[in-house]
């Protein structure tokens, strides 16, 4: 059996560095159409890389496919899965649209990760269409939980919220620690420590809200002294709406992942 990726790309990337790191047991081969993205992809990773797919991949392989979703068409054209289980990492296309693009394989499981994959801390969505055996799911899951948590889904509709959520949303952690680096520049430290401050502040306080049995809420009153600093900065947050804010932000990417779900081919 070999996994291949058709495109090797960000997220593809993301995902063979957590199958190495697993010490995945199977041959892993990349179709990606940019000669450095392969030469890179083959000296980081020793995978075998080529200019396409093979002209009929095998019954027992997986093909995961990972080019962007607009250029998904073009991709599986005069692809020949022989049957193959296909994983699709691809925002917004429905399995009946995946399915129509690669003559009407039902074999289908799309998958939604994220980029921290690549250091095992990933979490996916996975949701299996109707053609998908119990024997395929595990073979998915088994790929995915090499790159960290995995979430099954029952219906399709949960893959807009869940890309909104754990999809696209290591972008928002990053977004909130460039801010918070961002301020701590604004208060006089220089940009590697106020880069160490935040970075060692989020990741504490994810670590403690890992270990911890007590909700967000109870630990962000733990840090917050009566007519203290973080009451000060949690009161500006607050008239600053930025819990809505992220609700707003979440909501748009779900909207997004609908809207090209119906403008799919
Ligand atoms: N980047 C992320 O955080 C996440 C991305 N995804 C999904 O993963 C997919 C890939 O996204 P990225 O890796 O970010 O994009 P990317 O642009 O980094 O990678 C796509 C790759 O596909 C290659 N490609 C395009 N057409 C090809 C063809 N016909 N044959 C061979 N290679 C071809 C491109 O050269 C490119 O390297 C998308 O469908 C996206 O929705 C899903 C979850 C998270
Ligand atoms: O931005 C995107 O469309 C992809 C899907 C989730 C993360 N990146």
């Amino acid at each position: 059996m070999t996994l291949y990726f058709l495109g090797g790309g960000n997220m593809a990337a993301a995902i063979i560095a957590g199958l190495r790191r697993a010490a995945y047991p199977h041959a892993v081969a990349v179709a990606e159409r940019c000669a450095d993205k392969r030469a890179r992809l083959h000296a980081q990773f020793g995978v075998q890389t080529l200019e396409s797919l093979p002209p009929q991949l095998h019954g027992d392989d997986v093909l995961v496919l990972a080019v962007k979703p607009q250029d998904m068409a073009e991709a599986c054209a005069g692809v020949d899965t022989g049957g193959a289980l296909v994983l699709s990492i691809a925002a917004g296309l429905p399995v009946s649209a995946l399915s129509q693009m690669l003559g009407g394989t039902r074999r289908i499981v799309r998958i939604m990760p994220n980029t921290p994959a690549a250091v095992a801390s990933g979490v996916s969505g996975l949701y299996a269409a109707e053609g998908a055996s119990a024997h395929d799911r595990e073979r998915a899951d088994a790929v995915m939980r090499s790159c960290g948590e995995c979430v099954w889904l029952d219906t399709e509709e949960q893959m807009h919220a869940i890309t909104a959520v754990s999809g696209s949303g290591p972008a928002y952690v990053f977004y909130l620690l460039n801010a918070l680096q961002q301020a701590a520049q604004t208060l006089g430290f220089s940009p590697e420590h106020a880069k160490m401050l935040s970075l060692a502040t989020f990741r504490g306080a994810v670590d403690l809200a890992a270990q911890s049995s007590d909700d967000f809420a109870v630990l962000q009153q733990q840090v917050t002294s009566k007519g203290g600093t973080t009451h000060a900065a949690l009161a500006s947050l607050r008239r600053d709406d930025v819990a809505q804010a992220v609700t707003r932000a979440a909501h748009a990417a779900a909207h997004r992942s609908r809207e090209m779900a119906q403008t799919a081919p």
